[in-house]
This record gives C-alpha cells, sequence and structure tokens, in this order.
C-alpha cells in the first residue's frame, strides 16, 4: 500500500466513454502516465461490477509502473477487491467514516464538495483532500450543483486553513483555462489548488501524454511560484521613487513598442458588447495578454452585476478599475451608492484597506479612481494625489483612465515579451510585466495631463479643456511625469 505522500498536482479521472475512436483505454491511461498524470481516480458509472473490477485491475497495474496511486471513484467493493490507496466520494455516497472503518489503514479519501459547509464537513470528517467545484460547467457530466465559479473557490479553500487536507478543482478544466484557474482559485489568505482534475482534456485527446505533458507543466511551474499577483510580487518593496522610476521608463515604451490594445467601450448591456468582452478575454488570458475591466456602472442593474461576475469567472482580469460606487457594487459592499454611472458620497472610510482586500480577493490590481486615486496589487497599496476638478465635468475621463491603464499595461507586457528567449521554461504566470506599476502610470498620465492642461491660458471650461487634455496627454515626457506625480506608499 502506497503511504500518503500524494501529489495531486495532475488528478487524471477516467472517462472510457470519451476516448477517441480507435483510441484503447490502456494505452491512453499509459501514454497520460507517461505525460505527468500523478493520481488517478478509476470513474466507471455504468460498468457493471464484474467489468469495473478488471478495469480496476488492469489500470492499478499500470499505475504502479509509474508509481503513481490509484484511487476508485464510489466503488468501496472495487477498492479493497484490487487493494487501490483510495476512494473517492462523493456528498450523496457512503460516508467518510465507515469508509475509513472499511478501508485498509492509511487509504486515501476523497470528498466531493460544492459549498464551504461541504467543505467544512470534510475536514471534519477526515478526508484526505477535496474535490471542489464545479468549477467551470462540463459536457462531461452532467452537474446538479451550481457553478462555484473561480471567484468562488478561495472561501472555500480558506475552509482548509490551519489543516493538511489537501485540495484539487474539478470541472471544465483545460491546458487553455488551467492557469486562469489555478491563479484565480487563491483565497485570501493566500491557500492555493494542490493540483487540478481533469477528465476530457486528457482522455479525449489523440495524445493524452501531450494533454498531460502541458498540463502537468503549468501546474508544476505554478506549484513552486504561487504567490505572484501581476506585480514584483508581496516581498517586493515599492517606494514612491521605485513607482515614479517605473513609470518614467513605461512612457517610452509606449513609443516604442506601439503595443495594439483593443478596446471594447461602456456600452455592457448590449450581447455583442458583451459577447466580444467574453471571446477576447478569453483569447487575451490564452495569450497571457493583460486584460483591464471598466465595470462601467455595475452596481446600477442586476443584468450588468450578473454580467460582470460572469465575465470576471470566465476569464481573469489583470486590472479592475472603477470608481467607488462600482467597485463597492463588485465586492458588494453597501458603503458607497451609486447615482447610475457615478458614484455620491464621500466615499470609502479607508479606502486602503478597501482596494488591497479587493485585489486580494479578485487576484488582480485594483484601481479605485475619485478625487484621490488608489491602486493595490493585494499586498502594497499606492495613493495617487494628482487630477483637476474639470476631469469630473467632462464625460469619459473614467473611460479614459481605463484606456491608458490598458495601454501601459500593453507596453509593459509587450516589453517583458521582447525579452523573454523563445525556449525560456514555463514560469506559470498569466501575464507577465509589472501590472502594479502599469495601472499606476496609466492613471498619473490622464491625472497629470489634467493638471497641465487646467492653468493653459487657452483653457476657458470643460469645453475647452477636453482638447488640451489631449494635447497634454501627446505632449507627456518621463521626465515631467516623474516630476509631477504625487505618490505614497502604503505598505
Ligand atoms: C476529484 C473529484 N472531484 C469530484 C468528483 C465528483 O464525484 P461525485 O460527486 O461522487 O460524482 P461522480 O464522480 O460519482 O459522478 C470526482 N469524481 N473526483
Ligand atoms: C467527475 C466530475 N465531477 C464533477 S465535474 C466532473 C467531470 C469533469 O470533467 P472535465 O474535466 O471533462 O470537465
Amino acid at each position: 500500500m502506497l503511504r500518503r505522500s500524494i501529489d495531486y498536482s495532475l488528478y487524471l479521472v477516467t472517462g472510457r466513454d470519451l476516448l477517441p475512436n480507435g483510441k484503447d483505454y490502456l494505452e491512453s491511461l499509459e501514454e497520460s502516465l507517461q505525460g505527468g498524470v500523478s493520481l488517478v481516480q478509476i470513474r466507471e458509472k455504468t460498468t457493471d461490477t464484474g467489468e469495473f473490477l478488471k478495469i480496476a485491475q488492469q489500470s492499478k497495474a499500470i499505475c504502479r509502473k509509474y508509481n503513481v496511486p490509484i484511487l476508485i471513484n464510489d466503488r468501496l467493493d472495487i477498492a479493497l477487491a484490487i487493494g487501490a490507496d483510495g476512494v473517492h466520494l462523493g456528498q450523496t455516497d457512503m460516508p467518510i467514516a465507515v469508509a475509513r472503518s472499511m478501508l485498509p489503514p492509511n487509504s486515501i479519501i476523497g470528498m466531493t464538495c460544492n459549498t464551504v459547509e461541504h467543505v467544512r464537513k470534510a475536514v471534519q470528517d477526515g478526508a484526505d483532500y477535496v474535490g471542489v467545484g464545479p468549477v467551470w460547467t462540463t459536457q462531461t457530466k452532467k452537474v446538479t450543483s451550481p457553478i462555484v465559479g473561480v471567484r468562488g473557490m478561495g472561501e472555500m479553500l480558506k475552509a482548509l486553513d490551519g489543516t493538511n487536507v489537501k485540495a484539487v478543482a474539478i470541472a471544465g478544466i483545460k491546458f487553455t483555462n488551467v492557469l486562469h484557474c489555478l491563479h484565480g482559485c487563491v483565497s485570501t489568505t493566500g491557500r492555493s489548488l494542490d493540483g487540478v482534475a481533469v477528465v476530457s482534456d486528457i482522455v479525449a485527446s489523440p495524445d493524452p501524454r501531450l494533454a498531460a505533458q502541458r498540463l502537468a507543466a503549468i501546474v508544476q511551474a505554478f506549484k513552486s511560484n504561487p504567490s505572484h499577483n501581476f506585480s514584483l510580487g508581496p516581498t517586493a518593496s515599492y517606494t514612491p521613487e521605485s513607482v515614479k522610476a517605473s513609470v518614467g521608463v513605461l512612457l517610452p515604451l509606449i513609443r516604442h513598442f506601439s503595443p495594439l490594445v483593443h478596446q471594447i467601450t461602456n456600452n455592457v448591456v448590449t450581447n455583442q458588447s458583451a459577447n466580444a468582452t467574453l471571446a477576447l478575454g478569453l483569447n487575451a488570458n490564452i495569450n497571457r495578454k493583460p486584460i483591464v475591466f471598466d465595470p462601467v456602472g455595475v452596481g446600477a442593474t442586476k443584468y450588468r452585476q450578473s454580467s460582470a461576475n460572469y465575465l470576471l469567472n470566465t476569464w481573469q482580469a489583470t486590472v479592475i478599475k472603477g470608481n467607488a460606487a462600482e467597485l463597492g457594487a463588485l465586492a458588494n459592499s453597501l458603503e458607497v451608492q451609486a447615482k447610475g454611472v457615478d458614484s455620491v458620497g464621500k466615499g470609502f472610510a479607508d479606502p486602503a484597506s478597501f482596494v488591497r482586500n479587493l485585489a486580494k480577493k479578485e487576484r488582480c490590481v485594483v484601481v479605485l479612481t475619485g478625487m484621490t486615486d488608489w491602486v493595490s496589487d493585494g499586498t502594497t497599496v499606492v495613493k495617487l494625489s494628482n487630477g483637476h476638478p474639470l476631469l469630473g465635468e467632462i464625460t469619459g475621463s473614467g473611460c479614459m483612465v481605463g484606456s491608458s491603464i490598458a495601454i501601459f499595461c500593453a507596453a509593459a507586457s509587450v516589453a517583458e515579451a521582447a525579452k523573454r528567449a523563445p525556449d525560456a521554461p514555463e514560469d506559470a504566470r498569466l501575464v507577465r510585466g509589472d501590472m502594479f506599476a502599469a495601472a499606476i502610470a496609466g492613471v498619473l498620465a490622464v491625472t497629470i495631463a489634467s493638471e497641465f492642461a487646467a492653468v493653459r491660458a487657452d483653457v476657458k471650461g470643460s469645453g475647452t479643456f477636453l482638447p488640451a487634455l489631449i494635447d497634454e496627454l501627446g505632449g507627456l515626457t518621463p521626465d515631467k511625469m516623474v516630476s509631477a506625480a504625487r505618490v505614497e506608499v502604503i505598505h
């Protein structure tokens, strides 16, 4: 009997009905093990006991060859009969205590969990690991419990704090979204996944070795550095000087690389816009491009709120930018009220804590705009005090800030890509480059330009302010930005 040190990184759950035409099950299993599957669960939902037993025995022989543990889905009798390493149980299957009393000591018992309460109970009952989800929809199984979504997984993982219970996510996980899954499924306390459970992306592949290899490479790389969050990381010590220096470096990069920025404007209620956002967001994540999300008026209607939630569960935003009402609505906070797309009232009592917590929860950089702007990567908070009241008197200044952030993020990302060797090892970074500095630079470009524009002799009010603002944006230089920037760093 293999002991408890289990590598949950790439957990294959079998599904013989998904094999490509002509592909032999045992051959597929062996190839997936060669590709890096680290744990196998034999799942046979409609097979007779005799055939299940035979499949399980044959599977065990192959798993042993690669020293990979084998678990049986639901059926304790089969697990006992073949001397499996344990079982995976669902919420309506045999209770953990009963299974534990029947299985040999040190057997692995996993439990499906769809809610935080399920996780707490599984911990109490002595599960070795939990299979949490469904993280996305799946064609593989008719899932009856609501989709948890990437953003719902953090709370479930948090329930494992202080325990030795491991966690894998399940449902809809593929090579194209596994990094989003790993990056997004982290609790605010820093608890991340121990692995991912996958059926179709491996089993339905004509080349399961390759399918497993590419999944395993990303999981391994992520597990070696799970804490980064689009900035230089939690150990980086940002100072006002270092922030200003980064801003100064980023502006010329825009002019050097002229990155292509795809913009979808704020008409979030039209289907076309929502669909395009969805598709482009997915592609951006797959291609590791930054996504700046400006949830305009998100609190104004339920439709906007559910659209924003859906989008944020479908792809990982790099930067979320909004006013107090918008970010408050995203965070389900009642502290700030909205009037249409505008925020009314005094704002948050403690904006620094608010942006830090939201950035930690959403696993991205958060920009809270207002008279003072606040930016956080979930660890450090930067307070930016540039700007002019005339910005509030023209329409679209918030959108302009979003665009400016996007162009700085694009430049930072393209510059990083240019430095990277084509054969550099997988680093499991969803976006490369310092997106925290880029978001700060994006805000500063508009707010500093507004200060220069407002004092121009030709500016008489909001009508003449707008073209002057555009001119001043075009005339920004690193020196102008660095010397005008009012930056405070709050650790
Ligand atoms: C790792 C993992 N997680 C969840 C499940 C689902 O198990 P269950 O709820 O018992 O549903 P069935 O697999 O029996 O349909 C799993 N099998 N593995
Ligand atoms: C067994 C199971 N339990 C919940 S979802 C699922 C299947 C996941 O399959 P896939 O990885 O193909 O989405």
